[in-house]
């Protein structure tokens, strides 16, 4: 009986074991996969949309290593490689090189760019370079930057251009016109559907522009888990929030309060928020009252997405340390919930300076149907609605999408009567504003 006994326990415990042990050797694979993963932006956009342009402005600004799928195959072209006389010939007609050429020379250039943030210019073209990408380079973008151009104003570019280029001259453009509707639109909208687009209006200087794309690069120091070091190098741009919040995010790293060292018992990685001062208590002397808002032009591109990881949605009750770095800090935060009908009041600010870098999160407005209200001071608890508010059960993947940019324009009154009832409540939009101490 004893060795009965024995027998049937020790496989358990060694089938315990080996459980154990490839639970611990898969959350290192993906904490090292994490680590290692590059950032991937794919830049698209018709001919002479000001693809390039903007992606040498990026990489000087946020430090991304500039990878132009176009110059790659031009090098390549003019290397006398077997290859080159067929990219010659292909990039003449304004056509599409085979993938497997244009993603081996994106790779090579991946894996020796000491860089780990990329900017993927004018790639991938149709489907099957976006394919061949995932499967060769074994990474989707995390998120693309379509640069939107009418048509007249990239013919002009493009034929201003002066670059010796066999494609620029007026046929070749037709037809690489003709190619980026029928093949490269698609390949946004595939994108669009899993809400990685930036759609940016490419009208405007050089530097309106620049404006524009700005605002999404500085939201994407955190993203899908991974910590960027995304900071502004030029001190022209660099606003008095994003200082703000470098100032903090050093003292953090200095002190008690880094989010990745150090521990106060209780909290989860180190730092319990229930303990700390109440960020959200109007400073002494009261600061003045905020100006009101200036207006925002209006901007019909559809919002900029940063997804946040899993556990914003997952947790709660839900703290600070669920949110963004940049939303940690010590900074009074405002939360805004809008909703159709104004059933609940969007709350009133804290009482501090806003700054104009503004995080505007407009909620999927099918599903998930999720609201975040500001129940205390220091927490923020979440919670899901949508079995309550909807027939159908949430989605399994439950996903908030913050978008980067102006704040929306208000529901105008024609919108919210025609808003159906039927629907039940539905969340429109939630503004997540840093506000400067
Ligand atoms: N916003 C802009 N306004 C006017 N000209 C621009 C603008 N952006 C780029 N250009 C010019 O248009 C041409 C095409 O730009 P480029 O960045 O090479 O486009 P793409 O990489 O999308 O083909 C270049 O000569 C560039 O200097
Ligand atoms: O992934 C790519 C990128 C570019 N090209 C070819 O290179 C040309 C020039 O591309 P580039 O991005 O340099 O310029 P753009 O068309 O954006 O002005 C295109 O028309 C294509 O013929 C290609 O085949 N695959």
């Amino acid at each position: 009986m004893k060795y009965r006994i024995t027998r049937t326990k020790v496989p358990n415990v060694l089938r315990f074991m080996a459980f154990f042990k490839t639970v611990i050797a898969k959350l290192a694979t993906e904490a090292t996969s994490n680590r290692c993963n590059p950032f991937i932006t794919f830049v698209l956009g018709g001919p002479g949309s000001g693809k390039g342009t903007q992606c040498v402005k990026i990489a000087e600004t946020f430090r991304f290593a500039h990878l132009s799928a176009g110059d790659l195959l031009r090098e390549e072209m003019s290397s006398n490689s077997e290859n080159g006389t067929m990219i010659h010939d292909i990039i003449k007609d304004g056509k599409i090189v085979p993938s497997e050429i244009t993603v081996n020379l994106l790779r090579k250039a991946i894996h020796s760019s000491g860089n780990h943030k990329f900017l993927i210019d004018g790639f991938p073209r149709n489907e099957e370079n976006r394919i061949a990408f995932e499967r060769i380079v074994g990474v989707e973008p995390d998120i693309v930057l379509f640069f939107d151009c009418p048509e007249e104003e990239m013919v002009k570019r493009v034929l201003n251009r002066n670059q010796g280029r066999v494609d620029d001259n007026i046929d070749t453009i037709k037809k690489r016109l003709e190619v980026f509707k029928k093949l490269n639109l698609p390949v946004i909208d595939y994108y669009s559907a899993k809400g990685k687009v930036c759609k940016i209006n490419a009208v405007g200087t050089v530097n309106e522009v620049f404006e524009k794309v700005k605002p999404v690069l500085a939201a994407l120091r955190y993203c899908e888990g991974r910590i960027l070091d995304i900071h502004e190098s030029s001190s022209s741009s660099s606003s008095s929030a994003a200082a703000a919040v470098d100032a903090a995010t050093r003292y953090h790293n200095r002190t008690k309060h880094s989010l990745t060292r150090g521990a106060t018992p209780g909290g989860p990685r180190g730092l319990d928020w229930a303990n700390q001062p109440n960020p959200f208590l109007p400073s002494s002397p009261p600061s003045p009252p905020p100006p009101p808002l200036s207006p925002e032009p209006h901007d019909d591109s559809p919002p900029l997405p940063l997804r946040l990881p899993p556990p914003f949605l997952r947790r709660s009750p839900f703290s600070r340390l669920h949110l963004p770095p940049p939303l940690r800090l010590p900074l009074p935060l405002r939360l805004e919930v809008h909703r159709p009908l104004h059933l609940v009041p969007p709350r009133q600010p804290v009482q501090r300076q806003p700054s104009p870098h503004r995080v505007p999160p407009p909620f999927p407005t099918s599903s998930p149907l999720a609201t975040t209200t500001l129940l205390s001071s220091s927490f923020l608890f979440l919670f899901f609605l949508g079995p309550l508010l909807t027939q159908g059960p949430l989605p399994r993947a439950p996903r908030l999408d913050i978008s980067a940019g102006p704040p929306p324009p208000p529901i105008s009154a024609r919108r919210l009567l025609l808003h159906p009832l039927a629907g039940g409540l539905e969340v429109r939009r939630a503004c997540l504003s840093i506000l400067q101490p």
